[in-house]
Order: structure tokens, then C-alpha cells, then sequence
């Protein structure tokens, strides 16, 4: 892409509404514009990484097992009356009228619905066990919608449902989709700690949150520094198997919320060395709920025996939208935004430093197009702005790797690449750049 037939409308100034730092940075890079309190337009830089980052949520849930479609955003209200959660999810609820005066509602999440596809075409328990889940926008009407993308009011979320016959096949799904959580968040570049949580308005007994560690998280966490170096399943993990090892490695190292923190057994458990208490930023929750959603709208199946039996039900939240916040939180410096690689809207950018000169247009055209034919994604900074103004760019843009073209450089048939993640530069053949960066 070349940045002069681009739309990236930097901002030079501090948006004075960001309070947080990722709501800063998505402002003055041209990722992001508020549309309404809670409601984002997603300009083309940011709209790339959030894209990046759905497209490894469905890789991992498919590696799982899940199955992916997609549910609508508008939902009857007479759905949730039958589960009876239309009156007690409460002013959250963005509530509808159509023209013929009939009520519907803006999801804020898909127990109801999921279910209602489910009963309407599964009898029988040898279906089971089924994993059905999609990527869709929700709308909640947050009371205070703050820290642009980390707590919006229309926000981007993969939600994945599972059938069971009984609790403990619903156990073994709920299991696949705490270690697909394990995998997904790590090939973003974070440390999400799977916590004991509340289950709050979805329901059952037990749940998770990944929590990101940062500063400005909204969640309070207590746990054993040990949980941060436990080893992340590889792509080769059998979601067939027995996934109980990987669970219990990662469950009897402490690690809760506060909501469900008990202060006793931490002080019994983690010594005091380990002991960390801190904030983080909930990027996942998932959710066994046995029979919540089943009794109450009769999502039956003829069980082994024959007889009409309630499936055990799971829900599995991954914040899409909010995920772009979260990295940024994570990864970045002064200057801006740091992108892991998986995650980089582009992995190279092209600095022209002196536009117009013929060896330097010349040489930076012959590497973007190499690198545009290798499939690599590279934004060329042909714009006439000058060298300091081009690095405080991709500085901010948080690209992960650099080209510096100039003359002088030129002269020796050099270029200067600086990987963002450390600052570190090399000073490499302009011949060779291409090879380097596919
Ligand atoms: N207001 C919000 N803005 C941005 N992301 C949000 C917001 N509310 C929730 N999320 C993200 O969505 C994830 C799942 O939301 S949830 O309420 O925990 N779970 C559910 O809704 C279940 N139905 C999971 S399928 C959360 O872990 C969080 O990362």
C-alpha cells in the first residue's frame, strides 16, 4: 500500500478524551473514530488488525473443533422471554420496536438463539458433542462506556456454544476451549491467565476469565507468579485426547478475581515471593452452565437410553474489538504502538528519506514491489513529508519493521532496517532487504 493513496488521518495532538494509553494511541494513529459514546467507526489501519486478530480466533476455534456460522445481530424479545432473561439482563438490553411494532432486541450475546438453532434440528445424543460458534458485533448499553474499544457499547465478539449429553462430555468441550484460549491468546504475543470468575448474567458454576496483566485493567487479579511461565499447548495438541493434564497444570497454580478471590488459601498457598496481586484486562470468558438454557426452552435430545434428556451447555466469549486495546496496552513505548508480528497491520514499512531523489524513489519502488510480489504486506511512505515526520509515523504506527532508504546509504547500496520492537538497526544490502523481510 502506498501511503499517499492511503486514508491514515494521524493526529499530532493527545485526544484530551483518552484516558488510557491504547485509547490514545488508537485516536493519534488513525485506527479508530468514535461515532457515538461506546460506538467506533474502524478506519482502514485499525480495521486491518482487528481483522488479523478475528482471523486467529477462527483458526484456533476450528483447530478445536468448533464450527463457525454466523447469527444475526437483531433478536425477537419474545426469544429471551422464554429463557427469562429479557426483563433481568435489565437497561443493557438495547430494546427495538419494528414498523409493525414488533419487539426485537440487539444481542448482546447468543445463549438464547444458539439454542433455539440447536433444538429446532438436534434429536438425538449422537450429534453430540457440538461446538457451534461465530464472530458478530453485540450491543451493550454500558452504563459508562470508556477507554474507546476496552469497554464499548457495539463491540466485536467471537461467542461459541456447546452441547452435551452430560456433565462430563460438557466438562471435556469446556476443556477444548480453555486450552484453545491458551493458544489463541499466545499467538497474538500475550500472556492471558486463564482466573477463576463469576458467572454473573450467563449463569452456571463455573468460569474462567483470561486476564492480560496491565496497569489499567478493570479486573483486580490475585496469583502465583508461576502461572507466567507455564507452557502454551503447541498446534500439534490432541483436542481428541486427554486435555486434563494441560488443565490441571494450569488451575492448581492460584489465580483468581477478585470477585471470587479467597484471601486465606492464597496466604496458604503462594509464598509470599510469589504472590502478585495487580490489575488485567479480561480478554476471554467461558462458561459451563449445565442445563440453564435447556430446561428453560427445552433443548432436549433422546439420551442413550432413549429418553428426552437436557444438554449440558457452554458459552465461550473471546473480546475481538477489545483485543486490539488490549495489545497496545501490552505492547507498547513512548513513541507508540508496538504490533507482534501476527497481529501487524503491515509487517514492513518503506521510508522514502528524501522523495523525489531518483536513487531513492527508484530503490524503494523496486523493494515495495519484491516485497508486494513475496504476498508481503509493506506500506511505502512515499509521502513528501520529511524523514524526521516519516520515523515519528512508523514509530507510532508500530510497524514492525522498517526500511530506511536515503542517499547517502544508497551511495554504498545500503538501506537501514530497524526492527520496532527493540530499535535496533542494521545497515543491509539494498539487494539482500527483500530476501530478509519475506
Ligand atoms: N463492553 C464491552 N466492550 C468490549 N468488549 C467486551 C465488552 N463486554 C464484554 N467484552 C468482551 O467479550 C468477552 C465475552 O463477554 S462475556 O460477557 O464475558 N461472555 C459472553 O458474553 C458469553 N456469551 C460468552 S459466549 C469478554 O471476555 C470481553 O473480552
Amino acid at each position: 500500500m502506498r501511503l499517499s493513496r492511503y486514508f491514515l488521518p494521524i493526529l499530532k495532538e493527545n485526544p484530551k478524551e483518552a484516558e488510557i494509553v491504547s485509547h490514545r494511541l488508537m485516536l493519534r494513529a488513525g485506527m479508530l473514530r468514535q461515532e457515538a459514546a461506546g460506538i467506533y467507526a474502524w478506519l482502514p489501519l485499525g480495521h486491518r488488525v482487528l481483522k488479523k486478530i478475528e482471523q486467529i480466533v477462527r483458526e484456533e476455534q476450528n483447530r478445536a473443533g468448533a464450527i463457525e456460522l454466523l447469527m444475526p445481530t437483531l433478536q425477537l424479545a419474545d426469544l429471551w422471554r422464554e429463557s427469562g432473561r429479557y426483563d433481568a439482563y435489565g437497561p443493557e438490553m438495547l430494546r427495538i420496536a419494528d414498523r409493525h411494532k414488533r419487539e426485537l432486541l440487539y444481542g448482546p450475546t447468543n445463549e438464547e438463539m444458539i439454542t433455539e438453532i440447536f433444538r429446532a434440528y438436534v434429536k438425538s445424543y449422537k450429534s453430540l458433542p457440538l461446538n457451534l460458534y461465530h464472530i458478530q458485533w453485540k450491543f451493550r448499553d454500558e452504563q459508562r462506556p470508556r477507554f474507546g474499544v476496552m469497554r464499548g457499547r457495539e463491540f466485536l465478539m467471537k461467542d461459541a456454544y456447546s452441547f452435551d449429553v452430560d456433565e462430563a462430555a460438557a466438562r471435556k468441550s469446556y476443556n477444548k476451549m480453555f486450552v484453545a484460549y491458551l493458544r489463541t491468546f499466545a499467538r497474538m504475543g500475550l500472556k492471558a491467565i486463564p482466573m477463576r470468575a463469576e458467572t454473573g448474567p450467563i449463569g452456571g458454576d463455573l468460569s474462567h476469565e483470561f486476564i492480560v496483566l496491565a496497569e489499567t485493567g478493570e479486573s483486580g487479579v490475585y496469583c502465583d507468579k508461576d502461572v507466567l511461565n507455564l507452557p502454551v499447548p503447541d498446534e500439534n495438541v490432541d483436542y481428541d485426547g486427554d486435555l486434563t493434564p494441560i488443565i490441571k497444570q494450569w488451575t492448581s497454580v492460584y489465580a483468581a478475581t477478585e470477585d471470587v478471590h479467597e484471601a486465606a488459601r492464597y496466604e496458604s498457598e503462594v509464598p509470599e515471593a510469589n504472590r502478585l496481586q495487580t490489575r488485567g484486562i479480561e480478554v476471554g470468558q467461558i462458561f459451563y452452565f449445565g442445563t440453564k438454557y435447556s430446561d428453560s426452552m427445552k433443548a432436549n435430545v433422546a439420551g442413550p437410553n432413549g429418553a428426552d434428556t437436557p444438554i449440558h451447555g457452554g458459552s465461550y466469549g473471546v473480546g475481538v474489538s477489545r483485543l486490539v486495546g488490549a495489545i497496545i496496552e501490552a505492547c507498547h513505548d513512548d513513541n507508540g504502538i508496538i504490533w507482534p508480528e501476527e497481529v501487524a497491520p503491515f509487517r514492513v514499512t518503506i521510508l522514502n528519506l528524501k522523495q523525489g531523489d531518483a536513487a531513492t524513489d527508484a530503490a524503494c519502488e523496486q523493494l515495495y514491489k519484491e516485497l508486494t510480489a513475496k504476498g508481503v504486506d509493506v506500506l511505502y511512505d512515499d509521502t513528501d513529508q520529511r524523514a524526521g515526520a516519516k520515523f515519528a509515523t512508523a514509530d507510532l504506527i508500530g510497524i514492525p519493521w522498517q526500511v530506511h532508504v536515503g542517499p547517502r546509504g544508497l551511495a554504498e547500496g545500503k538501506i537501514e532496517l530497524k526492527r520496532r520492537s527493540d530499535g535496533s538497526k542494521e545497515s543491509v544490502a539494498l539487494a539482500e532487504a527483500a530476501a530478509r523481510l519475506a
